[in-house]
């Protein structure tokens, strides 16, 4: 790309060194840096690029994008100083890829919990219409059906609009992403033009982060500002009206915003919702009129992400019975309320509830199906140096189930004694046990189930790992759950 092109939207300090006509690519890690590109200097929360600036050199960069001052020899190299790295390639990242997001429907997804499933729902719906489509978010970046691993749920500005443009060049009509509150906050989203955003549901997260509730409401009202203000363009807001922060979300965007609910009067409503144990049907008072709706997800949850998708994909101009069609046969996101395929007498669900309110939903979403003489058992555990105020309040909804165990979820550097201690104090009754190593937890879980129960492993979701110290292990609380079924029941897997 031409440079001088290129640079134009920055405000730049000074520049040291002579510009070349063109640059060739655009890094924010020494490591990806290729020969004739530009490195821009991030100072993180571990390490600041500014160090590795030897490094990129040594990769062939041409321009370096400083907010320290360099000694670096300026025949190789310019130096193009701003005051904020950071808001610098927020501004050269999507400039460099020639504004992917416009060249396709981009529908945001926010909230606390729901992201996932809501994202990757409409991503079944659309590839179930015929469209092709792309998803990034924790689960990972879904471009037509090939998965790629992802670090974040929201990536970084460079790695977004690189998946962006990927995905628009790879001919996807829509693509829909994740939306974190870091993500928004830290400026992930720059230069990403959102047609749709969903805001699902705000409750208690991340306040390690945010400090407040507010600030953490703010920060997801972000996605609904950056609609812009171009009145031109067919863009909505969806948002749930029977959480108060959706009442709230209303306000932050000028465009139509097209409202769910079960309870509250809404555009999209769900009425005498029927919750079975292995599906879900509601009658829908829509804008399109009236529908029966069917879908084998379970929970009232699902009922909530449903009509978030259903409202969106309305918005895009999807036909109201090709979406419903969609709705009835696609399966539910990876680790969120999978049932465990198994020949054993218990019924085991895999979830990734890591939040009090998720916790609490995930409960409700079986409890009306166990057997009276059965128990509920329920494992949840939370991660090591991360937002500690919610422990309590994540065991004192787990306390709804008749037996829990406490125990860790990425205990990462932090003492298991610490997490299970904060854990226990928010325990309502005496039924349950802490066992700090994940794997113990599931195997004692087992081993306390009767023919009949039901398992929730809650927390680790789709990921097949634990974070132990720096260390990423490997872990599938269902392998391990079936290998101890075994030893008990003396059966488990279903043989393949
Ligand atoms: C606290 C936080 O936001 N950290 C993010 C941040 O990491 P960092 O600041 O530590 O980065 P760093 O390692 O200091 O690196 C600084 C710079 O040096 C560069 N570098 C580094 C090494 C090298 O050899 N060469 C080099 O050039 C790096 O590429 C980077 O540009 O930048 C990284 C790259 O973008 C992110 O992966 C990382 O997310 C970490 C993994 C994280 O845990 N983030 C959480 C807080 C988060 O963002 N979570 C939300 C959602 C959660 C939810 O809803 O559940 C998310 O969107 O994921
Ligand atoms: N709409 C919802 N309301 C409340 N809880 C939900 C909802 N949808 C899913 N859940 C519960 O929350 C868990 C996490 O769901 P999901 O992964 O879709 O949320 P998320 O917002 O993507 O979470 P994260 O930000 O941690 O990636 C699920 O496993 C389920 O137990």
């Amino acid at each position: 790309m031409e440079t001088g092109y290129l640079f134009s939207c920055l405000p730049i300090k000074k520049v040291e060194g002579v510009l070349p006509d063109t640059v060739t690519d655009i890094a924010v890690d020494s490591r990806a840096v290729h020969a004739g590109g530009v490195f821009v200097c991030i100072k993180g929360f571990t390490v600041d690029g500014h160090a590795f600036v030897p490094k990129a050199i040594d990769n062939g960069a041409r321009v370096i994008v400083a907010s320290s001052q360099l000694k670096v020899d300026s025949d190789k190299v310019a130096v193009v100083y701003v005051e904020d790295t950071s808001r610098a390639i927020a501004l050269l990242a999507p400039r460099f890829m020639n504004y992917p997001s416009k060249r396709m429907t981009m529908i945001g997804v926010t909230g606390t919990n729901g992201k996932t499933s809501v994202s990757n729902m409409l991503h079944s719906v659309l590839h179930h219409a015929g469209e092709k489509s792309a998803v990034t978010g924790t689960i990972g970046f879904n471009l037509d059906g090939v998965l790629f691993e992802t670090e974040n749920t929201t990536a970084d500005v460079l790695t977004t609009q690189q998946m962006i443009k990927q995905a628009a060049d790879a001919g996807c009509s829509t693509m829909t992403m994740e939306v974190s509150s870091h993500g928004l906050v830290e400026g992930r989203l720059a230069g990403t033009e959102f047609d749709i955003a969903i805001f699902t549901n705000l409750s208690h997260d991340h306040l390690d982060f945010h400090g407040t509730m507010e600030n953490y409401g703010h920060a997801k009202g972000l996605l609904f500002a950056q609609l812009g203000q171009d009145l031109e363009q067919a863009k909505f807001g969806v948002v749930n009206v029977d959480d108060p922060w959706g009442v709230r979300m209303k306000e932050m965007t000028s465009f139509p915003v097209l409202t769910y609910g079960v309870h509250n009067e809404a555009d999209f409503r769900a009425m005498d919702v029927q919750l079975t144990v292995d599906s879900t049907s509601f009658y829908l008072d829509s804008p399109a009129g009236g529908f029966d709706v069917k879908m084998s997800l379970i929970g009232e949850f699902n009922v909530y992400n449903a009509l978030a998708v259903i409202a969106a994909l309305y918005a895009k101009g999807l036909e109201m019975e090709v979406i419903l069609e969609g709705l009835a046969v696609i399966p539910s996101a990876k680790g969120r309320m999978e049932k465990v395929e198994t020949e054993l007498p218990l019924t085991i669900y895999v979830d990734y509830a890591h939040s009090p309110d998720a916790i609490e939903k995930a409960i409700q979403a079986v409890l009306p199906y166990k057997d009276a003489a059965s128990k509920l058992i329920f494992v949840i555990g939370t991660g090591g140096n991360r937002d500690r105020i919610k422990r309590p309040i994540m065991a004192e909804k787990a306390s709804i189930a008749d037996y829990v165990v406490l125990t860790t979820d990425d205990p990462r550097d932090e003492a298991y004694e610490t997490i299970l201690s904060e854990l226990e104090a928010g325990m309502q009754h005496d039924q349950y046990a802490c066992i700090g190593d994940r794997e113990e937890a599931v195997r004692h879980a087992v081993s306390v189930a009767d023919e009949g129960d039901i398992i929730i492993f809650a927390g680790k979701g789709h990921e097949d790992f634990q974070i132990i110290g720096r260390e990423k292990l490997p872990h599938s609380d269902a392998d391990i759950a079936l290998e101890e079924a075994e030893k008990k029941f003396g059966r488990g897997f279903i043989e393949k």
